[in-house]
């Protein structure tokens, strides 16, 4: 259960900007996403997906803007990590320990204690297909092994707000099925996950909210289903119709919500 007031958004920004030089990676996004909500963030490569989560997950500072992760400003470093869980690109682990060391190390950071740790990373070890590879160093782990290892690293001390970079890339069929089920186990109970993925499949199935980013700018807000609805304008029918459409070349246009028609 979210410890932030129910009428406080799990993840908030405003006017949240980053700049790289003379590269604006997000442009003065605004966001309000609700607990329990699968939140599909989707946006061409270089789009500021990944800037957006570094950002929100504490790893890179804003230029401009501010942010609140389960209630909590993004600023307060100390205060926030606690709520968050991040699954980035490239999982941070240690290739020197075993993963169920590398889990009993995260779990210390974030003072859960050693018996209900080691129950939990069993459970989680035993869910991923990972109790007989549990106690090998992780340098000699598949790029998929590695991929498991980092989401369950993400969740393993219960946080409230998950954010994932492509969970299922370089997943088998049934670990990809692993995860998509946590996700949408999590969001039953409540957890608010930000996941940020190519791959629209997992997004129409998982996501009940998709954002879409182009050039650091939100050009389109809505459920999966609404965003559907306005590509059928073009005479088309899928998400990815509607990526495509959204995010084609196009001078700088305002933020497009999409409504539910009355
Ligand atoms: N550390 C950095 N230094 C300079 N420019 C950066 C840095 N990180 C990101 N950028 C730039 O910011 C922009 C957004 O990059 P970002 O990695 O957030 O995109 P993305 O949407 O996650 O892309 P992808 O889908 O390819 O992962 C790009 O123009 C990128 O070159």
């Amino acid at each position: 259960m979210p410890s932030h007031d129910a009428a406080t958004p799990a993840i908030e920004t405003r006017d949240l900007t980053k700049r790289y030089g003379d590269v604006v990676a997000v442009d003065g996004l605004d966001l309000a996403i609700d607990s329990g909500v699968v939140y599909g963030f989707l946006g061409p490569n270089g789009s500021g997906k990944t800037t957006t989560m570094r950002m929100l997950t504490t790893l890179t500072r804003p230029t401009a803007g501010e942010a609140f992760v389960a209630g909590t400003s993004i600023t307060d470093r100390e205060g926030v990590i606690d709520h968050l869980g991040y699954l980035p690109e490239s999982p941070p682990v240690f290739d020197e320990l075993s993963a169920r060391e590398n889990l009993h190390y995260v779990a210390a950071l974030h003072d859960i204690p050693r018996d209900v740790a080691s129950e939990r990373i069993a459970s989680y070890l035993e869910r991923f297909d990972l109790v007989d590879a549990a106690d090998r160093r992780v340098e000699g782990y598949s790029k998929g092994m590695r991929q498991k290892l980092g989401m369950v690293q993400a969740v393993i001390h219960e946080p409230e707000v998950i954010f994932l970079d492509e969970p299922t890339s370089g997943l088998d069929p049934r670990a990809a099925r692993t995860v998509k089920d946590l996700v949408a186990e999590l969001a039953d109970h409540d957890v608010t996950i930000f996941l940020s993925t190519h791959i629209l499949s997992v997004v129409e199935e998982l996501a009940d909210k998709v954002g879409v980013l182009h050039e650091g700018d939100l050009v389109a807000e809505g459920t999966p289903a609404e965003l559907k609805r306005r590509a059928e304008r073009d005479e088309s029918t899928s998400l990815e119709s509607a990526f495509l459409n959204l995010t084609e070349d196009r001078d700088d246009e305002p933020v497009d919500a999409v409504e539910e028609p009355a």
